[in-house]
């Protein structure tokens, strides 16, 4: 069943009208539907069907403690990027064995907290990281469990902001490197050397790329072999792509099928990281229009969402689908630039679009699941949208609206006297 549908000219998240969530949460306002989180993440659990595996949800996508709790029943794992990415895992109750921690400049006291909860796994993006790791396992008295990641110089054919895999890119070492890391870290008596790591980027739309990166990993391993160092996991990353517009990326079956293929029989445990490919078509943003302003050039529809809610269209000039909320017979469809209250002019959600419209309607923004809330600010000082979990006929708040008391209170006023 699709969790977002219109009936009868009202769309629907699962059993509840969008209409009914808006007057209930009010709107600039996420709703999530847990079916289509779950789907997702199905999809993926059916595919590896028979292999070892971990799909440890990349939590940056949407790191909601719902979101997160929702996934973490259904058995994931977590990929995270921070301690606070870790307590969030924890506190949804996820479980830390299977946590793999990526990220280029993690701190000692993110480590030793990680080390303290006993993650599944380490990914080190450079040799300075490895002994710092090593410092901090050794003076806890812990062995901790590592990948390298590797930077495949392999061309992920996706926006440039989030392609990751470069040789150009902050991410990851490169083979030799990895070999010269794997070498000096099976010399060090609290690092334990798992798997082999590599992420290339994110919202991919191709195979090849995935299946090339694979394949440089794959004949590390062997090299890795030759030298006595035995790899146990191999994680391929996330980055899978959605259809947002036209774009027409591989289904989750078909990846995994092609990623199977590609490691053949060999003894590795899989390891995924995705986080779009599950969260992003689980989410829409609600966003009202409060007025139209119509100039000779434009037809500029002012919405109350904007740019700090939702910032994929300003900083990756990502495209969005927009529709109303109730399709209206009546009025005519006119091409609207649909823009925020925020001081910029970048703040917008989408242009042009030829919408029937009038003050007052309620919009939905489609695919705003990934990389929506999570990427949010307070700039303008607006607090930041609700967040809805959708299960079924109920509708839980997953996260309450920031107020402004709430965002006046972590700052001080100058001391009387001075
Ligand atoms: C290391 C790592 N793993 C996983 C992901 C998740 O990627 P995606 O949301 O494209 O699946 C990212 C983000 O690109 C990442 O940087
Ligand atoms: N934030 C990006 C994805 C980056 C993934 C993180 N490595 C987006 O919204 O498309």
């Amino acid at each position: 069943m699709q969790s977002f549908n219109y009936r009868d000219g009202e769309l629907y998240v699962e059993g509840l009208s969008a209409r009914a969530l808006a007057a209930e949460f009010d709107t600039p306002c996420y709703v999530y539907s847990r079916a289509a989180l779950e789907g997702a993440l199905n999809e993926y659990q059916q595919a590896l069907e028979g292999i070892p595996h971990l799909v440890c949800y990349a939590v940056k996508a949407n790191s909601n403690l719902a979101v997160l709790e929702v996934l973490a029943r259904q058995g994931a794992g977590f990929d995270i990027v921070s301690v606070g990415e870790l307590e969030r895992v924890l506190a949804a109750g996820g479980d830390p064995a299977k946590v793999v921690f990526s990220g280029v400049a993690k701190k000692a006291s993110e480590m030793a907290r990680a080390l303290e909860v006993g993650i599944h796994c380490f990914n080190l993006e450079s040799a300075a990281e490895l002994e710092v790791l090593n410092q901090v396992a050794t003076e806890m008295d812990k062995v901790a469990p590592i990948s390298v990641r590797v930077n495949p110089d392999v061309d992920a054919r996706t926006h440039p902001y989030i392609s990751t895999g470069l040789k150009e890119n902050k991410f990851g070492v490169t083979m030799d490197e990895a070999l010269r890391m794997y070498q000096r870290g099976a010399e060090l008596p609290n690092i334990d050397i798992q798997g082999l790591d590599c992420h290339i980027g994110s919202q991919l739309t191709e195979l090849s790329p995935f299946i090339d990166a694979i394949e440089r990993q794959l004949s590390l391993v062997d090299q890795l072999q030759s030298q006595g160092i035995t790899i146990h996991h191999l994680d391929i990353g996330g980055g899978l792509g959605v259809r947002y517009r036209d774009e027409t990326p591989p289904s989750i079956a078909s990846y995994i099928e092609a990623v199977r293929t590609a490691i053949g029989d060999r003894p590795l445990q899989l390891v995924l990281e995705p986080g779009r490919s599950i969260a992003a078509n689980a989410g829409i943003l609600l966003t009202r229009v409060e007025y139209t302003k119509q100039t000779p050039e434009r037809n500029f529809a002012l919405i109350d969402a904007a740019m700090n809610d939702m910032i994929r269209p300003a900083l990756y000039q990502a495209w969005l689908d927009i529709k109303t909320v109730s399709q209206r017979s009546e009025g005519e469809v006119l091409d609207w630039d649909l823009v925020g209250p925020v001081c910029e002019t970048a703040d917008f959600l989408g242009k042009e679009r030829p919408l029937n419209i009038e003050a007052g309607e309620l919009l939905s923004v489609f695919g705003a699941g990934a990389y929506g809330f999570v990427m949010s600010s307070n700039y303008n000082t607006r607090g930041r949208a609700a967040e809805v979990l959708v299960d079924g006929e109920r509708a839980h708040l997953a996260r309450e609206r920031e107020t402004i008391e709430e965002l006046l209170r972590l700052e001080h006023r100058l001391p009387a006297d001075s």
